[in-house]
């Protein structure tokens, strides 16, 4: 059986009633969404907490804190992922949402007021012709790392508000070690299996790069 929403809740345990609301709501809002434009498949929908909110929400397990006013891009976003489940943890930083193809961005705008999302803008542009800052830059199963970073090396704030050095955040799976040396980078690697206990992503670590 696939879990509920309750997992959420599980290793979030400090949500508000609003947000627990927000990621509530989700279960009704996704599968309506995707029967009129795939951004999910059909088999992953049905496991939609696990393999996309959770999965997402790793992010959240490193960098647990963040300041007001900070400002995320999430590149490709497909129908929202990372970002969507992002911008409900931290409702006082601001996400924008984009991805290359318009019908994804017109799933994530409708989930995002569906559910009352007011820290989330979506747009329908390649993360490459972006001309804003960041504080960090999150995405998952977009591209090889040697490929993302031009996309966004020029993109950061140089202040250091949060905890942790502004920089990547990556959700990324294959041959991390081989795409790291490809890359030139310095890239941490955190599991999620230290965040959680259940045995359930096929990608399994954060990739951290600060820039
Ligand atoms: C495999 S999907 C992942 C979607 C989402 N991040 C997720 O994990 O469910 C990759 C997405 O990246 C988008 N994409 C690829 N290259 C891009 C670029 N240069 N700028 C913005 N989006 C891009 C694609 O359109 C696609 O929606």
């Amino acid at each position: 059986m696939n879990p509920t929403v309750d997992i959420i809740y599980k290793y979030f345990p400090k949500l508000t009633p609003a947000q627990k609301e927000q990621f509530a709501k989700l279960e009704e809002v996704y599968p309506f969404w995707n029967d009129q434009i795939n951004v999910v498949s059909r088999k992953d929908i049905e496991s939609l907490y696990l393999k996309h909110v959770l999965h997402s929400l790793g992010i959240a397990k490193f960098v647990t804190e963040l300041t007001p006013g900070t400002r995320i891009l999430d590149v490709g976003t497909g129908g929202g992922f990372p970002g969507i489940p992002l911008a409900i943890l931290f409702p006082h930083v601001h996400f924008h949402l984009v991805d290359s193809i318009g019908k994804k961005i017109k799933v994530v705008r409708e989930v995002a007021e569906a559910i009352g999302l007011k820290n989330v803008d979506a747009d329908h542009i390649r993360a490459e012709q972006l001309d804003y800052k960041y504080d960090f830059v999150v995405s998952r199963a977009v591209t090889r790392l040697a490929d993302f970073a031009p996309w966004i090396r020029n993109k950061f704030e140089k202040k250091d508000k949060n905890a942790i050095p502004n920089g990547i955040l990556y959700l990324k799976g294959g041959d991390l070690k081989e795409e790291i040396k490809e890359s030139k980078l310095k890239a941490e690697l955190h599991s999620l299996s230290s965040y959680f206990e259940d045995e359930f992503f096929d990608t399994k670590y954060v990739v951290y790069v600060p820039m």
